[in-house]
């Protein structure tokens, strides 16, 4: 147990080499909720239509990887295999709210620490080509709540200083920076969606009565930020939009991540090297990413565990937290095979210098 009511559970394949660091495939039970009214199918049957569409909450996030993991592992031991590293799954909780009561607690436990993992798998997301996509890093989730404070007055004056004229400062200048980034995203094409920092806002509160000049007022932002940031200098930006903006104007985080790690995907990494390898031999295409939003990978990351996002779904519309999220079965069976092959790579890996 991690915190109350969260559980992480671990099933281990030990190898024949105890001394070798092992492999991590972790997966997270929790899902996100649905709006029932607008699926196909009863979320929550796993129904699988006439044309082998599987329709469930969690068919992509990330029921579909957690047991491809588990029937890699089952094949590769009926077929009487044996490795030197061991294999470990994790089953962890609460990643679809931040992992706070989940992997961020876990990996700092003694029970992790004796897991001894040298690399992990976790989640990435499906490829609508051929292609499958490989996350090698992630953006920082911060997200941040700006409240403006002002005078407040009868709802028929010119009310100086009014907490909603300095929040809409605020917002243009943090939307104009958004428009900035689109534009940089979109004018270059070798730019993916994670390479870029991207920010909406969502959430505005304030006021009490349309007549009432209300002395505060707030507006959310869900921030996504680049990898490549310099997050000191990104926080003063925001200070000083803040600033600009005028007397009474604050910022507070709800989240802020500020160990941004990236997995080096060359041959300088072994892991990399043997995981790139199997996916080659397979015949498989990989495009590496940078993760628009946030798993537990940054927290094995952060504690120095090289970490890969990596869901084997191509052909494959992006499903994840919507409606009507499903995964067609030949997709998800030739997923088990996939596995089969890396795992068997990944815990061949030879003796490294970290080792023992
Ligand atoms: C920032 S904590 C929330 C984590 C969440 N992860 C999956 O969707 C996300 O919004 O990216
Ligand atoms: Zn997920
Ligand atoms: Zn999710």
């Amino acid at each position: 147990m991690v915190a109350p009511g969260n559980v992480v559970t671990v099933l281990t394949w030990p190898g024949s080499n105890p001394t070798l660091s092992s492999i991590l495939l972790n997966s997270h039970m929790d899902v996100v909720p649905v709006f029932k009214e607008h699926w196909s199918h009863d979320p929550f049957e796993a129904f699988k239509d006439s044309e082998g569409y599987i329709y469930a909450r969690g068919a992509q996030d990330m029921k579909c990887v957690s047991i491809q993991y588990l029937e890699a592992v089952r094949r590769l031991k009926g077929e009487g295999h044996h490795f030197p590293r061991t294999i470990h799954m994790t089953f962890v909780p609460d990643e679809e709210v931040g992992g706070h009561q989940g992997m961020e607690l876990f990996v700092q436990q003694p029970e992790f620490q004796a897991l001894r993992a040298g690399f992990a798998l976790d989640e990435g997301l499906a490829n609508p080509t051929d292609a499958f996509t490989v996350f090698y890093s992630e953006r920082s989730p911060w997200w941040v709540r700006v409240t403006s404070t002002g005078r407040p007055g009868h709802g028929s004056r010119f009310i100086e200083d009014t907490a909603a004229e300095k929040l809409h400062k605020v917002v243009t200048s943090i939307l104009t920076f958004r428009e900035k980034e689109r534009q940089r995203l979109q004018s270059n094409p070798h730019l993916k969606e994670g390479a870029v920092t991207s920010v909406n806002l969502t959430k505005l509160e304030g006021g009490v009565a349309y007549n009432v000049v209300p002395a505060t007022m707030s507006a959310s932002f869900d921030f996504r930020v680049a990898p490549d940031v310099d997050l000191k200098a990104f926080e003063e930006q925001l200070q000083g939009w803040c600033q600009a903006a005028g007397e009474g104007v604050t910022f507070e985080f709800a989240q802020k991540w500020t160990k941004p790690r990236v997995t080096p995907t060359d041959d300088s990494n072994p892991w990399w090297k043997a995981f790139s390898r199997a996916c080659k031999d397979m015949n498989l295409t990989l495009e590496p990413e940078i993760f628009p939003a946030a798993t537990d990978s940054r927290y094995l990351r952060a504690v120095g565990v090289p970490a890969l996002g990596f869901s084997p779904m191509n052909r494959t519309p992006v499903l994840l937290h919507d409606h009507d999220e499903r995964l067609h079965e030949a997709v998800f069976l030739r997923g088990v095979d996939i596995y089969t092959r890396l795992l068997s790579a990944l815990a061949s890996v030879p003796t490294l210098p970290g080792d023992s």
